[in-house]
């Protein structure tokens, strides 16, 4: 529980004049510092991101206490059940504020975090680079610049498996892009894996109707997922520095009109290996840019492919060497950035339109398919297997 807080709270934000005990320092905030611009505050959100250390649950509340108060103003929500715990917990630690002003919260916001960048040291797990404009995402960084919105998967200890937060930051970063000014959008990974796949923790939190609901809601989900991909309006492009597994490989391979691969990189759908079923309209996409014959290895028996195997399949746009990647790939990008924005629009338009319906219906099938599949009892067991830690991909 401690973790989930921990992880609710890194989005928002603490108070005013006083002091905080928790267990590394104690905050002394001045609440007479001087007004924080909205970009302080943007920057002390990022910040809140790359803090190595816990700061323990009542920093964490204030933290985001200060965050809904600088954003929402007062607390005006139902007060949560006396059983949910977490978010009664965080409706008390807002709802505290009262009516302090929204300004004053936000630079008490920044005060803290300040104080506890300096206490606490900043992780250097992040690619650099890569806090210039993310935008107070829990699961991501985001930044956008020279023209590419990246959007990066950014739970690189979890081997950026996709959790429900996730799902959602994605489908509202790709929203977000489409909206804004860049030319193009780019989707990467931190860390050591571009994905995982589906956090398989999301198999445990049942909700009271039961699996079924449980699976269900999955399949909304997930549809909802894809949906974004595959209606999404400019043109897109996978950067995969290294292994890709499961489930995003899928929608951002069908629907990326670039890959770029390094050699390092591999591709892997184990629908089978966890009693599952393709998604992401792979069931469509693969054995159309594949072969057939392909597309059922990959699918159906799980083959990993690595990046010249996929490129040589079509998967693939162009592999790099692993050492030259980032500077060969972004130089790329760069150049397209600089492409007439609406032309290269209607060109996507143009290739995908045609492909759109369908696209959505395989992607119901799909989705209804693995509604079943996750009540099976192989899709059951493999969860089991890899959460009691008795297998790995
Ligand atoms: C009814 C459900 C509704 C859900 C909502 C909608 C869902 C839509 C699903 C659509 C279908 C998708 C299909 C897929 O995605 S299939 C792919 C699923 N992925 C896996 O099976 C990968 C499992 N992970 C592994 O096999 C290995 O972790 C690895 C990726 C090979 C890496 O091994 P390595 O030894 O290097 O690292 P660790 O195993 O120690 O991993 C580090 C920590 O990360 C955790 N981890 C990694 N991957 C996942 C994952 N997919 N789900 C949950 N957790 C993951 C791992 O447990 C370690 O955590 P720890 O440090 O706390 O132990």
């Amino acid at each position: 529980m401690a973790h989930l807080a921990w992880r609710l709270a890194q989005r928002w934000c603490p108070s005013s004049l006083q002091v905080i005990s928790f267990p590394v320092v104690q905050l002394h905030l001045n609440r007479t510092a001087m007004r924080a611009s909205q970009k302080d505050f943007e920057n002390a959100m990022n910040q809140v991101k790359l803090l190595k250390k816990d700061p323990g649950n009542e920093v964490k509340l204030k933290l985001y206490s200060l965050y809904k108060q600088a954003t929402e103003g007062p607390c005006n929500m139902p007060k949560p059940g006396v059983f949910d715990l977490i978010n009664k917990a965080k409706w008390d630690a807002w709802n505290a504020l009262g009516s302090l002003p929204k300004e004053t919260a936000r630079q008490n916001y920044v005060d803290l975090v300040s104080s506890l960048s300096s206490s606490l040291e900043s992780s250097s797990q992040v690619e650099p680079g890569t806090d210039r404009k993310s935008t107070g995402y829990e699961t991501l960084m985001v930044t956008s610049e020279d023209g590419i919105t990246k959007i990066m998967l950014n739970r690189p200890t979890k081997k950026n498996a996709l959790n429900v937060e996730m799902y959602h930051e994605i489908m509202h970063a790709l929203k977000a892009a489409s909206k804004d000014d860049s030319a193009i959008t780019v989707l990467t990974g931190n860390g050591d894996y571009y994905s995982s796949g589906n956090d398989l923790t999301n198999f445990t939190d049942i909700p009271p109707g039961g699996v079924e609901e449980k699976a269900k809601n999955g399949a909304v989900l997930l549809r909802e997922f894809v949906g974004c991909f595959i209606d999404f309006p400019k043109p897109l492009i996978a950067s995969g520095q290294c292994p890709a597994l499961g489930h995003l490989p899928s929608p951002s391979l069908g629907y990326s009109i670039a890959v770029y691969a390094s050699d390092r990189a591999t591709f892997h759908t184990p629908f089978s290996h966890l009693g599952q079923s393709p998604e992401g309209c792979s069931s469509y996409t693969f054995p159309k840019i594949m072969s057939p014959a392909k597309a059922t290895e990959m699918l159906v028996f799980g083959k990993k492919l690595t990046a010249g195997e996929a490129c040589a399949q079509g998967l693939v746009t162009e592999v790099f060497p692993d050492s030259t990647f980032q500077k060969e790939v972004w130089t790329r990008l760069k150049a397209f950035a600089k492409l007439p924005p609406n032309a290269m629009r209607i060109s996507k338009e143009i290739i995908r339109n045609r492909e759109k319906e369908k696209l959505h219906a395989v992607n119901a099938e799909e989705c209804s398919v693995l509604q079943g599949r996750w009540l099976s009892d192989e899709c059951m067991n493999a969860v089991v297997n890899f959460l009691s830690r008795k297998s790995k991909l």
